[in-house]
């Protein structure tokens, strides 16, 4: 009998199978979600993670277990962009307060009326992201009411715009700088009282810096706008941004260690303060040594900031620039200052007969033609364009300089061309010619300089800082070229190159500014201003410690705050700018204060420097003891200096100024004044 199949079990197979299979299905399935979801996790995680790191700033805690005077919890608050616009009103030009090589400062007011200023970096660069960061790292972990107090920052990435702000306690006077050179006369508010206690201020947040934090900080940029006074007049430093801290090597002479080129070289972890970093470092131990033999810690501090720009550029060379290279300073660059004016320019001037103010100035004329054309990328908009070489100082380059744009005059274009070609001619018979030589044909070429050099600034040679309204004699106003004239308003910082204004002539005030700056564009004033207020990643010309200047040391000690401290003595004292040249008769030797000062010391009439604004109205000993103290710390050589706290008791007429502080001084002051009891607390 034929077996009959259990019809229900025959198909049992077939449902295995798709059990099995729906099985199978369900599990990849499943398996697959829960990876993704996993990955979704941890990307969401990852991404999270980095927004936050991104937002967290490692704050330095300076002063950790160091005097009761710093703070180590100072926390930054982190301001988000919609609430700065806000408080600035769109960051309206009604609410600038200033404008520096880095950015703009606005004042901002919170919902409960309080003030505060917020300083809006201009550019997303190596070195704004390197200032930025040295300010949060350094100020951000300071207190003191010697300091002007960081309250917090902003990132804004939106929209492809990378926008970096420090939020900082608002000062109601301003700085020194505005006081002392406004053109309404604002220095002759500032009273003898005044000016003393703003040199006493300075001297206590120096003393701050450099012995109440451990590890001492260096400023690198002391000058009148980074000396900011509050209602009652009382000074603070401000502007972080070169600063450096000193820290100590556990193996016994120390190394100084700059955060932020921790966080940028790429093979050092962000091993916080204090960590040596050796990646592509050539550091000169006994140049280093030798220029803080006087410090106390006998500590050394370098300038790795610049050494590691430098490297970017440079391909990785462990030296900041090469002898020999050619000079090409861009915004970002840290070449060497000293090589762009040439070596030891600013000793140069003190009466050795090679070079005085005057060549300095011509020498700075020359690099900026040479310099601004390369750099300046708004340059390239223009249609026409003619090459011209120069031999400078340090090489032969070729540049590019843009034919003036439509409103200016043509015919002084093609003077300035003829001239170009003239130059390019003689270059081809004589290609090493320096900077100076080139200058000083410029100048038998031309009986008038002044009339040349406004031709060729007039054809968008630009000079620093000044927008282009000229007045009278059928000149070009801004206001007259129209959006071109706009275009061509500029300003030049070493730390940022050309600049273009926003809504300059949109804005009637800043036209009337324009009209005032420009009035005196060619007074000659506009050299003095400039050059004390341009910044490099060494400071500020005239300001720079003659170490820094001269093209071989690259470390950042105490005692170039002090030599810039020493500057800004004199600054205060005569209310004139270190480098005063005018186009208008003047002595010559009063146009560098230092070495005016000096000659002044020799002759026994140092009060002949004190601000003529201040009539009578000043403590003759004071004054003295100020303008000696201020000759101490202006010694060429590092050593020579006091250190701050020395500086402070003897303002504070504790100690009298050392006679043997004069003794390399190239001009030994014939009368010392400095004996005094218990001056000032
Ligand atoms: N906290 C503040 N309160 C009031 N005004 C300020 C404040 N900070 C800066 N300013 C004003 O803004 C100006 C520019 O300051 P900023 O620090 O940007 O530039 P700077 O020091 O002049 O130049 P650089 O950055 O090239 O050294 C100052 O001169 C000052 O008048």
């Amino acid at each position: 009998m034929p077996s009959r199949q259990n019809p229900i079990l025959r198909p049992k197979p077939f449902n295995n199978n798709r059990t099995r299979a729906l099985f199978l299905i369900l599990t990849v399935s499943s398996s697959l979600l829960i990876f993704f979801a996993l990955i979704y996790f941890i990307y969401h995680l990852w991404s999270s993670l980095l927004n936050r790191c991104s937002r967290t700033i490692p704050f330095f805690d300076v002063a950790a277990d160091a005097s009761s005077s710093s703070s180590p919890s100072s926390k930054l608050q982190l301001f988000s962009y919609k609430e700065l616009k806000l408080a600035t009103n769109d960051f309206d030009e009604a609410n600038v307060i200033g404008k520096g090589g880095s950015g703009t400062v606005f004042r901002g007011i919170t919902r409960d009326g309080k003030l505060f200023a917020v300083k809006r970096l201009d550019s997303l660069s190596l070195q704004s992201e390197a200032e930025f960061q040295n300010e949060l790292q350094i100020l951000g972990g300071l207190k003191s009411s010697f300091l002007v107090t960081l309250l917090g920052y902003c990132f804004d990435e939106k929209d492809h715009h990378h926008h970096r702000f420090l939020v900082y306690e608002y000062m109601p006077n301003k700085s020194l700088q505005e006081l002392l050179f406004n053109e309404d006369g604002g220095g002759s508010c500032l009273s003898w009282e005044r000016r003393f206690s703003i040199v006493l201020d300075v001297a206590k947040a120096l003393e701050f810096m450099h012995f109440g934090c451990d590890p001492p900080v260096i400023h690198g940029d002391i000058k009148p706008s980074n000396v900011l006074l509050d209602c009652e007049f009382r000074a603070k430093i401000s502007d972080f941004g070169l600063s450096r801290v000193k820290v100590e090597e556990e193996g016994g002479y120390g190394v100084g260690v700059d955060l932020f080129s921790q966080e940028l070289s790429e093979s050092t972890p962000q091993t916080g303060v204090g960590t040596p970093t050796h990646h592509h470092e050539v550091v000169d131990f006994s140049l280093a040594l030798q220029a803080s033999s006087s410090s106390k810690n006998s500590r050394t501090s370098r300038n790795i900031k610049a050494m590691n720009l430098a490297m970017e550029e440079g391909e990785g060379r462990g030296k900041e620039v090469e002898e020999n290279e050619e000079m090409n300073v861009s915004p970002n660059s840290v070449l060497d200052l000293g090589k762009q004016w040439g070596r030891d320019w600013w000793w140069k001037q003190e009466g050795s007969g090679e070079l005085c103010s005057k060549d300095y100035v011509r020498e700075w004329i020359g690099s900026q033609i040479h310099n601004n054309t390369e750099e300046n990328p708004d340059w390239d908009n223009d249609e026409k364009k003619i090459t011209i070489s120069t031999t400078p100082e340090l090489g032969v380059s070729t540049r590019t300089v843009d034919k003036a744009e439509s409103g200016l005059n043509e015919s002084r274009f093609d003077t300035l061309q003829e001239k170009f070609a003239e130059e390019e001619t003689h270059k081809k018979s004589k290609k090493h010619r320096n900077m100076e030589e080139w200058w000083k044909e410029e100048e038998h070429n031309n009986k008038n300089k002044i009339r040349v050099l406004r031709v060729k600034f007039k054809n968008r040679l630009r000079v620093p800082h000044f927008r282009y309204c000229f007045h009278g004699k059928g000149e070009n106003t801004v206001e007259d070229r129209g959006e071109g004239g706009e275009a061509a308003a500029g300003e030049f910082s070493f730390r940022r190159g050309w600049r273009r204004k926003s809504s300059s002539s949109s804005n009637n005030k800043n036209k009337k500014k324009n009209k005032s700056i420009g009035s005196e564009m060619w007074s000659g004033d506009l050299f003095s201003r400039e050059l004390s207020s341009t910044t490099s990643m060494r400071g500020t010309l005239c300001y720079i410690a003659p170490e820094y200047g001269g093209g071989g040391c690259c470390y950042l000690m105490e005692k170039g705050d002090i030599y810039s401290f020493g500057v800004l003595i004199l600054v205060i004292i005569s209310g004139r700018r270190p480098l005063h040249v005018l186009a208008s008769p003047m002595k010559l030797e009063k146009a560098n204060l230092v070495s005016w000062c000096r000659q002044l010391a020799q002759s026994g009439n140092v009060l002949e420097l004190v601000d003529e604004r201040l009539k009578d109205l000043y403590n003759k000993e004071e004054a003295g003891l100020c303008i000696n103290l201020a000759l101490a710390c202006l010694q060429k050589a590092p050593e020579l200096r006091p250190d701050i706290s020395e500086v402070v008791r003897i303002l504070r007429g504790e100690m009298e100024i050392s006679a043997a502080a004069f003794e390399f001084s190239p001009s030994p002051p014939a009368k010392i004044y400095g004996s005094r009891s218990k001056r000032r607390s």
